[in-house]
């Protein structure tokens, strides 16, 4: 099986490549994008999805944009790259991983003169993208010791391979166990109202020959209640200094489900998705979408559309990354 280009280069490396989200399950269609503007509405139309994923596009993107529009001067680039910068990290709120992956270009450019700098972007988005892909192996490799043979485990939203440069977060330890032949089932909640679970990871799980079974969000409870599922895992779009995480809306109602059921819940992520100078929660700004995306609705119904919640510490029985399994307080402790 080929592996999933979810984001990376176009082969010339002139291009920021992405597998078009939005088409799936239906069609494959792989984009190439070079302009800012193509960037930033790839990412806010979740053409390129899921935290880490999102860094990486923005870090490809930036470097990418800026050689194209600058034409290649060090110089002209130079002039716009806050500007730029800023942009991007305005087209989506929530996950740290897109101002983590931007701020990390900022540092580097700041270190390099003009004709160094397209060239040393270049570097660092490349850099951005394989330790990507490195992380979500070494998620895959701590996680391992979750998912015995014949494991069921529920996720929310898509935490895998689409969502990463690499195998993903929360899916890494199920690809990595069903590569070694360990029987797993994997329940995706469906995940209104985008359905990224029943689209993107039930799409994936498929592809990779791993049984998976999808349902309605509000089927979550029902199914954790009935004995069904040995585990939760999801990802998260930022984990903050307390141990507070956010992840796609309705990882909270399954978070107290499983509580309730007895069912551990761990949350799996990479070092650069924990955010430790954002104290709590309720510190996060949470991104909320169009109304249209609920679909029909009556003329004039108002709507209340966060694309994410937070889910508090006490509910989450471990955090799974790259650094194998850690514990708040984060403090100490930066992605940055
Ligand atoms: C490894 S992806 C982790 C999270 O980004 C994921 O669970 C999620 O909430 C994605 O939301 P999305 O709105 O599809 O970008």
């Amino acid at each position: 099986m080929l592996p999933l280009l979810a984001v990376g280069w176009s082969p010339d490396h002139r291009a920021l490549r992405i597998l078009d989200q939005r088409h799936l399950p239906g069609a494959e269609v792989m984009r190439d994008l070079v302009t800012l503007d193509e960037v930033i509405d790839a990412i806010r139309t979740l053409a390129v999805r899921g935290a880490p994923a999102i860094g990486v596009a923005a870090a490809i993107g930036l470097a990418v944009a800026l050689h194209h529009e600058s034409e290649g001067h060090g110089d002209r680039a130079r002039a716009e790259l806050a500007n730029y910068a800023e942009r991007l990290i305005a087209a989506r709120p929530t996950a740290v991983n897109l101002s983590w992956a931007v701020n990390r270009l900022l540092v580097v450019a700041a270190g390099v003169d003009d004709g160094a700098l397209l060239a040393a972007l270049r570097a660092d988005a490349e850099a951005i993208r394989t330790e990507d892909v490195a992380m979500c192996e070494a998620i895959g490799q701590f996680g391992l010791e979750l998912i015995p043979d014949g494991a069921r485990v529920l996720t929310h939203c898509n935490a895998g391979s689409l969502a990463t440069a690499g195998i993903g977060t929360a899916l890494a330890p199920v690809h990595l166990a069903h590569g070694q032949g360990r029987r797993v089932h994997v329940y995706a909640d469906e995940t209104r109202p985008l359905r990224q679970g029943a689209r993107l990871t039930a799409w994936e799980l498929q592809r990779a020959g791993i049984p998976v079974t999808v349902l309605p969000d509000g089927a979550a409870a029902s199914l954790l209640r009935s004995g069904a599922v040995d585990l939760v895992i999801v990802g998260a779009d930022r984990i903050t200094a307390n141990g507070d995480v956010a992840n796609k809306v309705g990882t909270y109602g399954v978070a107290l489900a499983a509580r309730e059921h007895g069912i551990p819940f761990y949350v799996a992520a990479p070092w650069s998705t924990i955010d430790a100078a954002t104290p709590t929660g309720a510190d996060i700004e949470i991104e909320h979408r169009h109304a249209d995306e609920l679909g029909d609705l009556p003329l004039g119904a108002r709507v209340w559309n966060p694309a994410f919640d937070v889910t508090p510490r006490e509910l989450i029985s471990g955090y799974l990354t790259d650094r194998g399994f850690v514990k708040p307080p984060f403090s100490g402790a930066t992605g940055v």
